[in-house]
Order: structure tokens, then sequence, then C-alpha cells
């Protein structure tokens, strides 16, 4: 941009932008023609995809916008079909396909040749120390192979349970020296903001062995929601803001805000380097160890992976529950009344328990429209018989899924009981790490610290509701501005 203005001191900052967007907007609009000419020909007999019914620019606006996953569930009732076309061209595919079936969705996250489109997780690496890569924006190449297969073994039983009793500690201390104050005093607190400081702070001593100081965990929180806000909500709607960060105060702003914590992620690695005998096989361990990263900012982009993948989706997913928790006392009650009756070792494997967090995560789902993917070979979904060809981009958006009435029943409602003889479809369905070799890697983790986590509040305290808060998507289901307040449970 700079050096355009340079080359022609005669043009206005507006006029390069208006240029710009016009080659672009003009590049994509032939794209789509070629390929909606081309694939129209082969589609010439098979059943047409039930399309949305809003243009271009209302997708791009609905799908930027914080109430997003609503829309989708929405547009999929309007049209009575969980299966739909959008109306939007997404560069190098075809076409783009909302797919919430079960079936359809699992299958095409287990499908070897299925991969992530980096037209949209290619958004992930913007923010990135290194900006190119990043394990979550990656497609399934020989590099990401090497990632992945070098970090998988931080997820064994064995670093789990470790990792889990830090999870505990930190757990006993926040409600002792935070929560207890605020019995005391009748005050309520901010779930979210409380969740994803002990998150992060466990996450960080136990996955990277560093002692986060607080000061940094308030920057973490504040800058990365700034980040999210900019390169995720702004940048989906608009997709031309990055190229002019000069000219736009909120994107300067919030490229002030990665230098902020890519700073972070640097303390993280001068920390492992400085340990005298650092714990072996622990995440940060094996990223420093792994040849494939090069440089500093190759390890700060994976610690970055790893912490912004491994606490807020954590901590958002307790956050509602607990917020299902409060709005009915009779199943808080069951769970206590369930704990008593066995050593708290045993608490995390309750099944009430377990049903608890499957529903509060269904209802919930923190990933609600985050997973997408590149179809890698023509397909035709078992519900409806649409025909996709290779290349389609399909939306996977588990919101939709989880709020499908013809799979779960009532699906708006909290009922944990509904998983007690859950049908086929439903266990289908249910996929809140996704499936297949880009699913979660911290699935065991993130399972076990939600129930460890929870079984402790809940043994301890009543919780109920003071303030609801809305849900906002930004990259994951937030929950904003929910505040609860606790007594102490009657023994
Ligand atoms: C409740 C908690 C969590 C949920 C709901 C969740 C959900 C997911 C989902 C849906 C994906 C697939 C994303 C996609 O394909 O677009 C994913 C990927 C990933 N998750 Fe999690 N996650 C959770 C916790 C964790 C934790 C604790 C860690 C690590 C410590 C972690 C690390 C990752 C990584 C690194 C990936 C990318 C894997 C790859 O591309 O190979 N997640 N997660």
């Amino acid at each position: 941009m700079a050096s355009i203005l340079e080359t022609f001191p005669n043009l206005k900052h507006q006029e390069v932008m208006m240029a710009a967007g016009i080659v672009i907007a003009a590049s994509f609009l032939l794209y789509q023609a070629y390929a909606r000419l081309f694939y129209s020909k082969i589609e010439k007999d098979k059943k047409p995809l039930p399309k949305a019914n809003k243009g271009i620019l209302e997708t791009l606006r609905m799908w930027a916008g914080p109430k997003a996953p609503f829309h989708f569930l929405e547009m999929a009732k309007e049209l009575d079909s969980f299966i739909y076309e959008l109306n939007i061209p997404i560069p190098g595919h075809p076409k783009a396909v909302v797919v919430s079936e079960p079936e359809d969705a699992r299958d095409i996250l287990n499908d070897r040749l299925t991969d992530k489109p980096l037209a949209l997780y290619g958004k992930l690496l913007e923010f990135s120390p290194t900006k190119d890569k990043v394990i979550f924006g990656m497609q399934a190449d020989a590099e990401w192979h090497r990632r992945r297969k070098g970090t998988a073994p931080a997820f064994s039983q064995k670093h789990v349970r470790r990792m889990t009793e830090v999870a505990v500690k930190h757990t006993e201390k926040w409600l002792d020296e935070y929560l207890s104050p605020l019995v005391e005093k009748h005050q309520s607190f901010d779930v979210a903001n409380q969740m994803m400081k002990l998150l992060l702070k466990a996450f960080c001593e136990t996955a990277l062995e560093y002692d986060i100081s607080n000061e940094d965990i308030d920057t973490f929180i504040i800058e990365w929601d700034l980040i999210t806000r900019e390169y995720i909500l702004k940048s989906t709607a608009n997709p031309f803001r990055k190229y002019f960060t000069a000219i736009l105060p909120e994107r300067r702003r919030a490229k002030q805000a990665t230098h902020a914590v890519h700073a972070i992620f640097h303390k993280v690695i001068k920390n492992y380097r400085a340990l005298e005998s650092p714990l072996e096989g622990t995440v940060i361990d094996l990223i420093m160890k792994n040849p494939t990263f090069k440089t500093d900012d190759e390890l700060a982009s994976e610690i970055f992976a790893y912490i912004v993948a491994g606490h807020d989706t954590t901590a958002m997913s307790i956050t509602w529950t607990l917020l299902e928790l409060g709005k009915h006392p009779e199943e808080q009650r069951s769970l206590r009344e369930a704990f008593s009756k066995v050593e708290s070792e045993e608490w995390s494997n309750s099944e009430l328990l377990k049903n608890v967090v499957r529903e509060g995560m269904r209802l919930h789902p923190v990933a609600a429209i985050t997973v997408s993917r590149t179809i890698g070979r023509d397909m035709t979904t078992k519900k409806g018989n649409y025909f996709l060809p290779k290349g389609t981009f399909v939306l996977l958006p588990f919101y939709n899924i989880f709020h499908n009435d013809g799979v779960f029943e009532d699906a708006e409602t909290f009922r944990p009981s509904r998983w007690e003889n859950p049908t086929e479809l439903m266990k289908a369905a249910f996929m809140p790490f996704a499936a297949g070799k880009q699913g979660c890697i911290g699935r065991m983790l993130a399972h076990i610290v939600l129930h460890t986590v929870l079984a402790r509040l809940i043994q301890k305290y009543d919780f109920s509701v003071e303030e609801e808060g809305y849900a906002e998507f930004n990259l994951i289901l937030n929950s904003v501005g929910l505040r609860m307040k606790a007594t102490r449970a009657r023994e």
C-alpha cells in the first residue's frame, strides 16, 4: 500500500482501496462464473441443493456477526433442510455448502482426502508470530504430520493425569482464595473471566512449565479479544481490511495486540531454556525438541496454537455448563448426592456428571461454527442424496448438528438424562472435539479437566445465576457477562 502511494503520489488512500477492491472482486466473480458453468454440466442430472435465500453481502455480514451460529440454525429451519448451499463465493472452491446432518458431517471429517480450507483457516495464521504456519491452521501435509506426531505424546495418560492434578490444585486454591471470600460477602463473579484465568494459569504451569504472572494473564485475555475481533469477525465481513492496516486504527491496534501476546510466547521459550532440568514429554518440551521448528518465531507460533486452543475452549465449556447448572439447581443437588457416595478421585467418573457435561457441551458447543473442510472427492450425502463435487467448501456447524430436533428431541432443553440411553444418531452427532485426522489433539486433557474442575466446584458450592449475559461467537462461542453467586453447599 505504502509503495503504491509512493509510486503514484497523486493517488489518495481511498482511491487505491477502491481500485484494489474492484480488481479483487472482479477476479472472484470471474472465477465463480467459471466454476458455476463447469459444475452446472456435471450436476445436470443431480438433485439440486436447497439454497439459502440471502445475498452475498447479507451472508458475509451474517457469518461475520457475533450471532452467526443462531443464523445458520434459523436458515436450516427455514429451508427445512440441514444441508444447504450458501450464496457466497469462496476462492478456490466451486461452492460453499452447510452440512449439518450428523452422519454426513462425520463422514466428511473422517474421509482421508478431506482437508482444511486455507481460505478460512489462513486467517488464524495472520496473527501468529510466523504468519504462515500454525498446527490448527495447516493442511494435513508432511509438516503438519511431524508437528502433530511430535506433540501427541504430551497427551498420554501419564501426562494428562499430571496436568489434571495441577488443575485440581489451582481449582482448590481458587475456591479458597477467591470464591470463599466472595461467598462471605454475598458477591457475584464474572464466570468466564475467572475460568479463563484459572485455566490459563493451570495450562501454562502443566503444559508449558511456565508460571504466568497475573499481569500477563490480564494482558493475554484483553489483547486476545481485540485480535479475534479484528482478524476473525471484522476481516471475515471485509476480507480487504488486511490491505489497509496503515489507515484503519482498529487494525493497527489489533496488530499491536499481536505483538503483546507474542511477547508472552517468547517469555515461555526463554523460561524453558533457563530450566535446569525440564520435565520430559510436556507440550513445551516436545515443541522445543522438535527439529521441525527452526526459529524462535516458529516455536512461538506453535506455543501460540496450544495456548489458544487449550485454555479458552475448556474455560468456556465449564462456564456454559455452570450456567445450565445454575438454572437447574436440582441437577446440582443430584450431582452432590452422587459425589457423597464415592471417594473424591471417583467424582469425575460419575455417569451423572458425564451426562451433565455432555449436555452442557451439546447446548453450547464452543466450536459452534469453527470447523470447515474442503472435500477431497465427489460425494453424495446420505441424507437428502445431494451431490457435492470435489473441492466443495463445507461448513460443519456443530451448533446446527447439536440443535437438530430430528436428532435431539426437544433440542433447546437442557436435559442430561437424555444421555442415559442415547440413540445411534445422537452418538454420531455428538462430536464437540470434531473427528478424523485433524480432530482435537487435547480432547482427553480437556475432557478430564472439565470433569474434575466442575466436580470440585459443585461438591462444595451451590451456584445461582445473577446475570445471564449473552452468547457471542468470535472464533468460539463465548459466554459474555454471565455473573453467578455461590453459597456453601449443605454437607
Ligand atoms: C472443551 C475443550 C476443547 C474443545 C471443545 C476443542 C475442540 C476442538 C475442535 C473442534 C478442533 C478441530 C478444529 C477444526 O478442525 O477446525 C480442535 C483442534 C485442536 N485442538 Fe482442541 N478443543 C478443546 C481443548 C483443547 C485442548 C485442552 C488442547 C491442547 C492443550 C487443544 C488443542 C487442539 C489443537 C492443537 C487442535 C488442532 C489439531 C490439528 O489441526 O491437528 N484443544 N479442538
